[in-house]
Order: C-alpha cells, then structure tokens, then sequence
C-alpha cells in the first residue's frame, strides 16, 4: 500500500512544473509525468525531477505492435523511473514484450509496469457503443486485469470501483492503481468513475493518481494534505 498520493504534473512546461513543485519545499513527492509534460519537453524533465528526489511514475500509455513497444520500453528503461504503463488491449503478447524490453534495457530494478484497461474517463454505455465490447464494464476491466496478470506486469490502472474484484481475482500484491480521484466539492469534468481518496482506500486502491484536485485548487499544498489524509484514514482495507 502506497501512502502517498501520486500527483499528476499535467503542465504543458518545465517552468509550470517547477513553479508547481516549488510550493512543496523540499518534500519528496510521488508524481506521475504524463503526455502534456514529457512529449513537450522530453527526457529532461525526468532526469530534474530525480535530481530532486521525488519518484516518477511515467504514463506514457504505450499501444502498438509488440517489437515497437519492447524497443520502445527498452530506451525508456534507461530513464530510471519507478513505474511505467502501456494499454491492455494491445494485448498479451505486447505486455510480455513491454516487460521484457525494460528488463533488457533496465540497469538496476526495472520500473513496475502497469497496463491501462478502461480509462476511468469511459463510462459503460460509451464502451458499448464505441467499443462494441457486449459485458459489462466492470467485466471487461476484470478480464484486461487478468490477460495483464498473465503477461507479467505488475498491476493495473482502473477505477476505484473495480479495485476490490480485482484485488479478489489477480490477489493483493497485483496492484491497483486508481485515478478519477477528487476531493467530495470538486468537479468531475472529463472523468466518469470517479471517487474521493477515502472511498480508494476503502474499496480497495493500491495507489491513487490525483491530478486537478491538487494542482488545480487555489492552495495546491493543502489540497495535496487534503488528499493525504484522507487517503490515510482508513488504515483497515477490507
Ligand atoms: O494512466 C493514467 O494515469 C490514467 C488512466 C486513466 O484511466 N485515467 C486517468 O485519468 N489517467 C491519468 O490520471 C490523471 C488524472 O488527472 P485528474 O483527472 O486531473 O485527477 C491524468 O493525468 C490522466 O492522464
């Protein structure tokens, strides 16, 4: 179980970021490094913030034929980050070869590797209809759980509603990492399945990813404390 909350630094520039971080002292924070920040402004980003100590989960959501995305987490394994994730449905066979590319390219621990399965920004009605995918959500989440298990990952991102039976199928070290966070008077906007950071450690989160909650609000740091306690609550999860 994680204790601290992972902030999401969806800043388009290395300047937002800094700003951003600089209200947290010298606190050694988890943060994850997304698409906005890291297709902007590139492997630097993750070499400042090691420097600073915090640890870097790398969402990066890889999604293509098997060889690009092992050649892809190879290079990528070099950066050093804790923790890496790529989409289940590119299949089995992509995550095995998503893992086998950040051992080989690995110099120490390779980073835990996640697979996405439903973005916590899809609800079950567009699934059926964009997707065509016929069970119900919490079904097909269940089973990328699953097919990800298989293929040697770590875990899975999910929504806190689907933490517990997958905890309860793929077992407690399989880890659940849980985003669609928000605080009980914030906004959903683009999230669907959402909860507040009491609700993940109830139902049964491994880690949360808290973007706009924080780095939003009009006191980021007691926003962030906000978060943390809430988190830490509830110290019996079911
Ligand atoms: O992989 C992710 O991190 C992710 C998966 C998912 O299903 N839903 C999801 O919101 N995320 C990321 O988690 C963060 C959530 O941000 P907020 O909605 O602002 O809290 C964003 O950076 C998303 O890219």
């Amino acid at each position: 179980m994680e204790k601290e909350p992972i902030i999401a630094l969806d800043f388009p520039t290395w300047e937002d970021t800094e700003h951003f971080l600089q209200l947290f002292s010298n606190e050694s924070l988890y943060v994850k490094v997304g698409m906005e920040l890291y297709l902007q402004n590139g492997p630097a980003v993750i070499e400042k913030l090691k420097k600073m100590n915090h640890r870097i989960f790398l969402d990066l959501k890889l999604h293509d034929i098997p060889n690009t995305v092992q050649q892809a987490m190879k290079g990528l394994a070099n950066l050093g980050v804790d923790m890496i994730n790529v989409h289940a449905a590119g299949g089995e066979k992509m995550m095995a070869a998503a893992r086998e590319g950040l051992e080989q390219g690995a110099s120490g621990n390779r980073p835990l590797l996640l697979a996405v399965t439903q973005l916590t920004s899809t609800s079950e009605k567009q699934m059926h209809k964009e997707q065509l995918i016929p069970v119900s959500l919490e079904e097909s989440v269940l089973h990328y759980a699953k097919l990800t298990k298989a293929a040697g990952c770590d875990g899975v991102v999910c929504s806190v509603h689907e933490a517990a039976a997958i905890r309860e199928a793929c077992g407690a070290e399989f880890l659940r990492v849980t985003p669609g966070i928000r605080l009980k008077e914030d906004e959903a906007n683009d999230q669907q399945r959402i909860a507040d950071p009491a609700g993940a450690r109830a139902l049964g989160s491994s880690m949360i990813v808290v973007g706009r909650s924080i780095t939003k609000a009009n006191k980021p740091v007691e926003a962030y404390q906000k978060v943390k306690q809430q988190w830490g609550e509830i110290t019996h999860v079911k």
